[in-house]
């Protein structure tokens, strides 16, 4: 019986909807901005690309440019969508969505509101094994793009 909780517990967070996340792959000639997750919050010490859930009602673009204008405070044009990717972490699924952008021409450069670090990284690097296990499946789609 006492093992009951437990396994329930985790068939549910494995079959709830995943929790959508948008993220920018925010491009510069060769090299794409990569930011590390502060202490405190999962993933913690991890490189990601910028971005976050959508909040109800949103859009996903509408959360691309909340979240960047927060996390940033820089605004991007977006260049491609890609698909989806879908990874389970043991607290549960998120669905998440990237979008290749760069900066706005007008745009404020990117500074660290809520990240330890921003870097920008040759996109040949990115694969490095600190970043976000999610975000591999990401980068396939990026490196295949011209
Ligand atoms: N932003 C972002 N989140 C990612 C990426 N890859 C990845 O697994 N995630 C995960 O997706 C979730 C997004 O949550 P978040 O903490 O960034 O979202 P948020 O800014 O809305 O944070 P909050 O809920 O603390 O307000 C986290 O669990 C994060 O670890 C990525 O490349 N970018």
């Amino acid at each position: 019986m006492g093992n009951l909780r437990p396994t329930s517990a985790k068939i549910m967070s494995v079959s709830a909807a995943p929790i959508d996340v948008v993220c920018a792959i925010i491009r510069r000639g060769d090299q794409i901005l990569l930011a590390q997750r502060p202490p405190g919050k999962s993933l913690a010490g991890m490189w990601e690309f910028p971005g976050g859930k959508i909040d109800p009602g949103e859009t996903a673009e509408e959360a691309l440019h909340r979240e960047l204008m927060e996390e940033l405070g820089c605004q991007v044009v977006i260049l491609a969508v890609g698909p989806p990717v879908v990874h389970a972490y043991e607290w549960g699924r998120i669905c998440l969505h990237p979008f290749l952008c760069e900066l706005a021409s007008a745009s404020p450069k990117p500074t660290a509101h809520e990240h330890s670090e921003l870097a920008w990284v040759f996109k040949k690097n990115i694969l490095c094994p600190d970043l976000a296990p999610a975000d591999v499946a990401v980068v396939a789609w990026v490196e295949n793009l011209a």
